[in-house]
């Protein structure tokens, strides 16, 4: 097989500034869950784009934060790890309306811990559809300039997928030759049960906006193929009663429209029908314990000690 640029791209940045949206613009396939809430994302996922000169390997990080509890502990850690094992990271940030031209104390500090990694690092500066003063755009791309040195600068806006192309362009130039780590048609290497778990909680995020807020966690239960059309249980497993009650809604509404979305997204993933089936149990404080976040396949039976800093 012929050589071609092949490489680990990690997606490195605050929660909520699309990190998300962008590697699921960018694989053009939506597998990564997507919400208003900060610190959707949990789990590393791996997303591959594989082009005719290039294939792409993604990490997804869950967004570096201070951590208060445990949870944002092993996000921090996961984020960590994917700037230290990656060729190539993509430092994701956002501009609002009016873009500052400062570099925020955030990005400064995750910069930080990026020039110890040691790794082309090309920013892509998201959300620009949103910025009326396209102007102040340039005043931005110099305050980042001047706190990091990075590999390139791209102005990019996920939802309206522009300058992506740019982005993989300037990712590529970094990435070593070698051959493909990845079948061509590769998608991605997560299972298809944990693509539903996270679809079902991208759902519950969506439907419940505040009131639930990162108390949930989704384990499935069973997944079974052996009929003509697929048996998915999932359980919710919810902080306290009162989100209980949120998310199960008048007469099981909400949580009907829940399952109902997330059904779509599984069907249309798998391209067949399927039946899913959801529980809400209440699991007080799970995200607090080793024992809770191992329970919910957070961390691996050996790693639980070395996350509970
Ligand atoms: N206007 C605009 N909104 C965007 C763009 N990209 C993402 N968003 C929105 O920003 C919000 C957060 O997007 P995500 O992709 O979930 O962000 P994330 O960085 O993965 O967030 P975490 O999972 O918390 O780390 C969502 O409401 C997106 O629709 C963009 O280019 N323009």
């Amino acid at each position: 097989m012929s050589k071609i640029r092949v490489g680990t791209v990690a997606l490195v940045g605050r929660p909520n500034v699309g990190k998300s949206t962008l590697l699921n613009a960018l694989l053009g396939e939506r597998i990564a869950i997507v919400s208003h809430h900060p610190q959707t994302t949990r789990d590393r996922i791996l997303g591959v784009l594989t082009q005719k000169d290039a294939q792409y390997v993604f990490i997804d990080t869950p967004g570096m934060h201070a951590a208060k509890t445990k949870l944002g502990a092993r996000m921090n850690h996961e984020a960590r790890q994917a700037a230290r094992e990656a060729n190539v990271v993509v430092f994701v940030t956002s501009v609002g309306v009016e873009p500052v031209p400062t570099v925020g104390r955030f990005d400064a500090s995750l910069l930080e811990q990026l020039k110890v990694a040691n790794v082309p690092v090309v920013l892509a500066i998201n959300k620009i559809d949103r910025a009326t003063n396209k102007e102040a755009l340039f005043a931005v791309l110099e305050a980042y300039s001047k706190a990091f040195d990075f590999a390139a600068l791209v102005p990019i806006s996920a939802k309206k997928q522009n300058g992506l192309d740019r982005v993989l362009l300037e990712v590529k130039a970094h990435l070593p030759e070698d051959e493909l780590l990845y079948e061509a048609d590769t998608l991605t290497d997560r299972p298809m049960r944990f693509l539903v778990a996270e679809f079902v909680r991208e759902q519950i995020l969506r439907a419940t906006r505040e009131e639930v807020p990162h108390g949930v966690a989704v384990v499935v239960d069973r997944f079974d193929e052996s009929g003509k059309i697929p048996k998915i249980e999932l359980s919710v497993h919810v902080d306290r009663e009162g989100h209980k009650k949120i998310l199960v809604g008048k007469q099981g509404s909400v949580l009907k429209e829940i399952g109902s979305k997330a059904r779509a997204r599984v069907e249309s993933l798998m391209g067949r029908q399927v039946h899913l089936a959801l529980w809400v149990r209440v699991t007080p404080n799970w995200y607090e314990s080793d024992r809770g976040l191992m329970e919910m396949g957070y961390i691996g039976e050996t790693d639980g000690s070395k996350d509970s800093r």
